[in-house]
């Protein structure tokens, strides 16, 4: 039974640790990618978008002087939400996800509240470290089938670092709507401060490996959750 009500004219959507699992990412994504990133990157060099990915990690790297292949390994194994990093393993997924080898993981809850939500009319927009054309591969190549036609917006950190408040507000501004019309659903309390500062209306979703934070109004499952259309 929904026990937290909103009203919003949009839902932005956190994908890791909110509407998908952070395993998924940890233990099937990340490591497909850093299988296939030497090859992959050897064999697409002269894709513009591989060498402007190629030229923002050396900009980005940490150490100097280091392969840039090297240096986007490290990044995997740390997680870094780095977008040369997080666009190229869009491109990387994309025969992964094609091929059938894994599908873009999405809670049940999830599921049937995107569902529910798009039925009655309420646009849903997505808002992750995930290039947005990971983001289309993900839903098209789901576990519930293709979600595409479900997102009414992708939006990806082009937008600005999902900590700074500035980044909120542009999606707004891109949606069209005040930001106190735009709820935004995060597993990350750094992502819900800036949203906050913004002025979006925020929820935390505490799943199975997040912690809970007093400071914001939470839910465990999407069960929990109802948002009445604003017009
Ligand atoms: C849609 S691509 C897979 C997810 C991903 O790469 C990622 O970094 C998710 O980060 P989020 O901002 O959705 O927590
Ligand atoms: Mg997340």
């Amino acid at each position: 039974m929904p026990h937290l009500t909103f009203q919003a004219a949009v839902v932005l959507l956190d994908i890791e640790g909110t509407i998908g699992s952070k395993t998924f990412l940890t233990q099937v994504l990340a490591p497909y990618a850093r299988n296939h990133l030497r090859t992959y990157i050897a064999q697409h060099a002269d894709l513009p978008a591989v060498a402007q990915a190629l030229q923002d990690t050396v900009a980005l790297a940490d150490t100097p002087n280091v392969d840039a292949v090297d240096t986007l390994l490290q990044w995997i194994a740390e997680d870094r939400k780095a977008p040369p990093l997080k666009k190229l393993q869009g491109l990387v997924w994309q025969k992964g996800f094609e091929g059938g080898d894994f599908q873009g993981h999405l809670y049940a809850d999830a599921v049937a509240a995107l569902q529910h939500w798009h039925a009655e009319g309420l646009p849903l927009a997505i808002y992750s470290s995930g290039s947005v054309q990971a983001q289309h591969l993900y839903f098209a190549h789901s576990v519930a089938g293709n979600l595409r036609p479900w997102f009414h917006s992708h939006f990806d950190t082009d937008s600005g670092a999902k900590v700074e408040a500035a980044s909120y507000l542009r999606i707004a501004q891109a949606l069209g709507q005040a930001p106190a019309e735009v709820l935004f659903a995060s597993d990350s309390v750094a992502e819900l401060q800036a949203a906050q500062i913004a002025g979006l209306q925020v929820v935390h979703v505490v799943r199975e490996d997040t912690a809970p934070d007093a400071r914001f109004a939470s839910v465990q499952s999407f069960v929990e959750l109802q948002v009445q259309r604003l017009p």
